[in-house]
């Protein structure tokens, strides 16, 4: 058995004593050795995938829920570990990081709490950038803000006009579940999920059809699926993806070659970040010359199960996602000493 496998096979049986609900923990390790091969470890390519980052600025993005916290039952109760906030902590000194999620901006940081990361919330539509000099001309969902330490950033809020009816669909969802029960609603600021995690698969069916009801009133919002929940969001072209490159942009990073963005996700949400580094492109002046290249970085998939996805690598569970940024951070420290 190679050590990925092991490592899989002992963090597997670790979360089933901690209660957590990974979504298939009868694995077929057959299937799950050859989609391997597609979309192989990054524990096991960590030395491969290093080489191709020398000389290159490395940044981060991660995920939460299922990338830095274990999938649970309870959404309000999906705490990150303190080891897994400290290796978050470490490499942030290390490497611009981020952290895009679905959830509100607000609720990843009560989560989090780190003030060397930024955070984009309501998948990318709720941005706490640096203050930076933007590509962006269109200043109209930006507004300046200042922390408690007095560092400027910029807040991004581009489905900000969609407040008032995303507060209605709100409304009309909590009436029209009230009877299912087990279905719990989350706020999460410029979207919206219905959580299904603990309602019978009878109920489910008059679940998606109460949803699909409130939609029918408000049709130009999007119904998006993630792990046991329906997520409702506004009519905007904004996601993880245009997340991602916000954020190398207000960083000053997005126009020069010597940058490598990873991203760490473990949802169909992210599939849009590992979209971007797969097709986009960028451009920077080299020698006096305009060029114009791929974009080129890492996309890490967080299954413990094969699956469809765009990302190139893979890590089994949160457990290996924290060896991972470990390593990371040796190899910084490390680096960084000789
Ligand atoms: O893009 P993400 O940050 O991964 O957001 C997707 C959803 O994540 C959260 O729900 C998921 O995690 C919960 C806690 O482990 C779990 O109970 C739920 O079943 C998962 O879908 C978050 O609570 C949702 O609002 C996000 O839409």
């Amino acid at each position: 058995m190679g050590i990925p496998r092991l490592i899989a096979k002992l963090s597997n049986l670790k979360s089933v004593s901690s209660s957590t609900c990974d979504e298939d923990m009868d694995i077929n390790w057959h299937s799950y050795d050859s989609w391997l091969e597609k979309h192989p470890s990054a524990l096991v390519e960590f030395q491969k995938m290093i080489h191709g980052a020398e000389r290159k600025k490395i940044v981060l993005f991660l995920d939460y829920d299922g990338t830095l916290s274990p999938i649970v039952n309870d959404p309000d109760i999906a705490f990150m570990s303190d080891k897994m906030r400290s290796v978050v902590h470490e490499v942030g000194c290390f490497f611009p990081t981020s952290i895009i999620t679905g959830r509100s901006r607000e609720k990843v940081y009560e989560f989090v709490r780190l003030d060397n990361i930024y955070y984009a919330g309501s998948h990318g539509m709720d941005i706490m950038a640096p203050l930076q000099p933007l590509r962006i001309k269109d200043w109209k969902y930006h507004a300046k803000t200042v922390d408690r330490k007095g560092n400027k950033f910029v807040i991004y809020q581009p489905a900000n006009k969609y407040l008032p009816e995303i507060n209605q669909i709100q409304k009309l969802l909590k009436e029209r579940t009230a009877a299912i029960e087990g279905v719990k609603l989350e706020d999460n600021k410029f979207c919206m999920s219905v959580h299904f995690r603990n309602v019978s698969d009878e109920d489910f069916g008059k679940l998606e059809e109460e949803v699909k009801s409130v939609l029918e009133d408000h049709p130009r919002f999007r119904l998006t699926r993630g792990k046991k929940v329906m997520e409702i969001r506004p009519p905007i072209n904004w996601d993880k993806g245009h997340a991602l490159e916000y954020l190398l942009d207000s960083l000053g990073l997005s126009s020069s070659n010597d940058v490598l963005p990873i991203y760490i996700g473990d949802d169909t949400s992210d599939e849009d970040a590992f979209e971007v580094l797969i097709y986009s492109e960028q451009y920077f002046v080299m020698n006096k010359r305009l060029i114009h290249q791929k974009r080129q970085g890492y996309s890490i998939i967080v299954t413990s199960i094969p699956r469809e996805t765009r990302a190139s690598y893979s890590l089994y569970d949160t457990t290996e996602v924290m060896m991972f940024l470990e390593y990371l951070a040796k190899w910084k420290r490390v680096g960084s000493a000789s």
